[in-house]
């Protein structure tokens, strides 16, 4: 990648202000400490309290935090999330010396419409190229996901990882930092799921089966022209999670929830950032929402940054957790498969596509549908209403006439009652 080819450059609004309004007094996202996961995770300790601030014990206001940083934010960092911190370091280090590598190396491991694993410098976000090459890996190798994005389509497939020869300690490297980084996400979508009232382990099966997550690793080369082009264009993560590291130069920015301001997100050492995908969201039925976030480049330093991707199986069908919702909380989306979703999404990462690509939107009930479905539900417990009355009704007149004579009305007081 040298000069600035016009596949690179995004549309007049969509490209990076050169200053930020107010930069000076920008709200970040919040930063979270995990240290008192590292005591445990007892269940009820991690339930989310009405007590009082000195009542509730650390993890309950963990918890708490949880809560509010997913429902104001959709992002937060964690610092004390117990992954050890010399994995981050090797990570880095292989990732360098992997993107160091001349081109033609790096792309004896290059990803293509058969293998969507390994290396690759052309994908696209919203259409528009975006300035970064990246290598990918499964967590779980030999993963089968759908053969093609097509709706009739059932064939599998099964993707394997390819690793580079050089560095030689890459493969190892990358996959116990895949497993470290797991045991953090599990944590974390406990944590998601006791904000949300449910057992810590509510969404666990939908990953314990064949989970389809990927750890990428990030490289934005210096760009000339940073006011024109994009890391990553404008997009929401389309997983439940996404645990991401990044290194000291920042350029990841956020849309904040409460202006619709980009706000950048600043470095902190050894910190990971969290934020909520598409799938926590319709989970959620929208309380927690999957926010809009950016990569701005720069034009004098490299950047790198590893996301792990939190992916269900791919068979997971995608839809809002039914104890989440009530008469006033009906359900806004349909369901979808995960599978099908990811495959179709991944089509626009290798070339321009003529159509909008795939959004949870589009399986959003109309307002009609989710405004019917409440009637539907009012409905059935009027239903259920009526039978009770009529089953108590058929006993009563069931029984023999000096037991219904027993409360036989009182003629003489109901006619005095009317005429009052
Ligand atoms: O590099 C970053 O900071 C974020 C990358 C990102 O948003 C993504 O890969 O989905
Ligand atoms: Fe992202």
């Amino acid at each position: 990648m040298g000069e600035v080819d016009p596949a690179f450059i995004q549309a007049i609004d969509r490209r990076p202000n050169p200053k930020p309004k107010n930069s000076s007094l920008i709200d970040e996202i919040p930063t979270i400490d995990l240290s008192a996961l590292s005591t445990g995770l007892e269940e009820n300790d991690l339930r989310e309290t009405d007590s009082s601030p000195s009542d509730v014990s650390g993890h309950a206001k963990l918890v708490s935090e949880i809560g509010h940083a997913c429902k104001n934010w959709g992002f937060f960092q964690v610092v004390n999330h117990g992954v050890p911190l010399e994995l981050g370091r090797k990570i880095e280090d292989v990732a360098k010396k992997f993107f160091e590598l001349p081109g033609e190396e790096k792309r004896k491991v290059k990803r293509d419409m058969v293998n969507a694993l390994g290396y690759h410098d052309g994908e696209h976000t919203k259409n528009v190229r975006d300035w970064k090459e990246v290598f990918d890996f499964l967590v779980e190798d030999q993963t089968a996901v759908p053969a093609s994005h097509e709706p009739g389509d059932e064939e599998l497939r099964v993707l394997t990882n390819q690793w580079p020869q050089y560095p030689p300690e890459f493969r190892e490297v990358c996959q116990e930092y895949a497993q470290a980084v797991e045991k953090l996400a599990y944590k974390l979508l406990g944590l998601i799921a006791l904000s949300l009232g449910q057992p810590q382990n509510r969404f666990d099966d939908y990953f314990k089966d064949h989970q389809t997550s990927l750890v990428r690793l990030n490289h934005y080369p210096p760009c000339p022209s940073p006011h024109l082009a994009l890391g990553v264009g404008p997009h929401k993560d389309a997983g439940a999670l996404t645990v991401l590291a990044q290194d000291d130069v920042g350029g990841l920015e956020v849309r904040r929830k409460s202006d619709g301001e980009w706000s950048p997100v600043t470095p902190i050492p050894d910190a990971y950032i969290i934020n909520v995908g598409d799938i926590v969201q319709v989970w959620s039925n929208d309380k927690y929402k999957s926010v809009e976030h950016r990569v701005v480049v720069n034009s004098e330093k490299e950047r790198f940054s590893i996301p792990f991707f939190f992916f269900p199986a791919h068979h997971v069908m995608v839809k809002p957790l039914e104890e989440l919702l009530s008469d006033g909380n009906p359900a806004k989306y349909r369901e979808y498969n995960w599978g099908k979703f990811y495959a179709t999404r991944n089509r626009s990462d290798f070339k321009k596509q003529e159509v909008e690509n795939i959004q949870i939107h589009h399986f959003k009930l109309p307002e009609s549908e989710a405004l019917e479905s409440a009637s539907v539900t009012a409905n059935k417990v009027l239903l259920e209403k009526r039978q009770r009355i009529e089953a108590a009704a058929r006993k009563f007149f069931a029984l023999p006439l000096e037991e219904k004579r027993k409360i036989r009305r009182d003629e003489k007081s109901m006619f005095e009652k009317s005429k009052s």
